[in-house]
């Protein structure tokens, strides 16, 4: 694929489940190279379910799904909203998890983890088991490991749902920091109307029964964005516009 081929096309992708749920129906989405895109809608609309169809871990039961660079771990990394760490292992032996099972050398795959780890913070943590660890901190090691083997697409499940708000808004500006120094693409499924406009340069709304992508926005937004973002009539009137179409979507 060029440069100029979508990083992600879907082209009437539906999924339903084993027990018949449709979960998804006729989705037409093409997600741009080092975009960051939201998807946003209520519980149940399919958010997850599409995410782990573009990542490959299940299969569309229609349509078609084309990832540039196809779905090897070095292609994507995929961010759950738990931080799935294993419990024994340091918070370096995790992040070095993908590299080892792509039989990366040791001492590369070391070197190659710290850095991941510090480029979220945590430099210095490399030997703390996840326990040590505060609910951030274990968010951002599970960032490392999506990052570690620069995949030009991270998918990321409602990463951040879980945390109280201060380390939230911290780990949201620090994520933005990090697609903006380099050059991937994110696919950010949340929730929140506010988090969805503070990160996303375009959100897609979903509605559900079956879910769709019900409206597609821009937040033609400049970057850096910061406290001043968050604070200012701009993004207010961003987060006011995409409630609304969250609630037509929801009505519909
Ligand atoms: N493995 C599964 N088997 C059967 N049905 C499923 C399965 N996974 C999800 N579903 C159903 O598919 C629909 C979409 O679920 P999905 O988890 O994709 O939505 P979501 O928008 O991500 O929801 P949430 O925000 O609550 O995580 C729901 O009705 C859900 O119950």
């Amino acid at each position: 694929m060029s440069g100029s081929d979508p990083a992600i096309l879907l082209e009437g992708v539906a999924k339903r489940y084993a027990n018949g749920t449709l979960a998804v129906s006729g989705v037409d989405l093409a997600i741009g190279q080092g975009d960051f895109v939201a998807l946003l809608g209520p519980s149940g609309c399919g958010k997850s379910t599409l995410l782990r169809i573009i990542a490959g871990l299940i299969p569309a039961s229609s349509g078609k799904v084309t990832v540039s660079g196809g779905a090897g771990p070095e292609a994507l990394g995929f961010v759950f909203q738990e931080p799935t760490l294993m419990p024994w292992a340091s918070a370096l032996k995790n992040v070095r998890l993908p590299l080892d099972l792509l039989g990366v050398a040791r001492s590369e795959a070391d070197a190659r983890a710290a850095e991941a780890l510090a480029s979220v913070g945590l430099a210095g943590f490399e030997t703390a088991y996840p326990r040590a660890l505060s609910g951030g901190m274990k968010m951002r090691v599970s960032i490392a490991r999506g990052l570690v083997t620069r995949p030009r697409l991270l998918l990321m499940d409602e990463p951040f749902a879980a945390l109280d708000e201060i380390t939230r808004q911290r780990l949201n500006d620090d994520l933005l920091a990090l697609w903006q120094a380099r050059t991937f693409t994110v696919v950010f499924v949340t929730h929140s109307v506010f988090e969805s406009v503070y990160l996303s340069r375009r959100i897609i709304v979903m509605a559900p029964r079956p879910g769709r992508v019900a409206a597609d926005r821009a937040v033609d937004a400049a970057y850096p964005r910061g406290e001043v973002f968050r604070t200012s009539v701009e993004y207010a009137g961003h987060a006011r516009n995409i409630s609304a179409a969250l609630h037509a979507a929801m009505a519909a």
